[in-house]
């Protein structure tokens, strides 16, 4: 056999890959989401989901969404996935970095991506678009020329067996 296989998958549905596995290490039993930071020569530089801090326990601490008791809510414990991307990383500047993210980024991360240099959000699911968290997400993400795209899907089914 002397010519290169073609059918191989593009950088962006490795990345988007890569970010959605990385979200399938998530406990939430509502929404898992996952993260993926890239150089600009299509690196990968970390990755990350959304979980619970080093030391909370994951079966100690709530994964509900709503109740009378916010403090009884995942929304005050859970780091975001793109949060822990940024702090995974140990290599230095993200100057100029890509972050592929499978759920649109809140506020509160765009203000980490923002400040970590990253210039690129590619994102796949933008179901909280009506939020306040995602309006100012994009607000920002505008006044800080941080560009964001939406991954065009190609609905390529990639298995793995483990
Ligand atoms: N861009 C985002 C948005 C949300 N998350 C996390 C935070 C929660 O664990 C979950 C969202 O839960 P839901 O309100 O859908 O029950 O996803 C994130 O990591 N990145
Ligand atoms: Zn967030």
């Amino acid at each position: 056999m002397s010519e290169k296989r073609n059918d191989y998958i593009s950088w962006d549905e490795y990345f988007m890959a890569v970010a959605k596995l990385a979200g399938m290490r998530s406990k939430d039993p509502h929404s898992q989401v996952g993260a993926c930071i890239v150089s600009p020569d299509n690196k990968i530089l970390s990755m990350g989901y959304n979980g619970l801090p080093t030391g909370c326990s994951d079966d100690e601490f709530p994964w509900g969404r709503d109740g009378e008791d916010p403090l009884r809510s995942k929304y005050y414990y859970v780091t975001h996935s793109e949060l822990n991307a940024i702090l995974n990383y140990r290599g230095g500047s993200l100057e100029g970095a890509k972050m592929y993210v499978s759920l649109f980024p809140c506020n509160e991360c765009a203000k980490a991506i923002i400040q970590s240099g990253i210039k690129t959000v590619i994102y796949d699911c933008d179901k909280y678009d009506k939020t306040p968290e995602v309006i100012a997400s994009k607000m920002m993400f505008q006044a800080a020329r941080v560009s964001f795209q939406k991954y065009e899907p190609t609905h390529r089914e990639i298995t793995i067996t483990v």
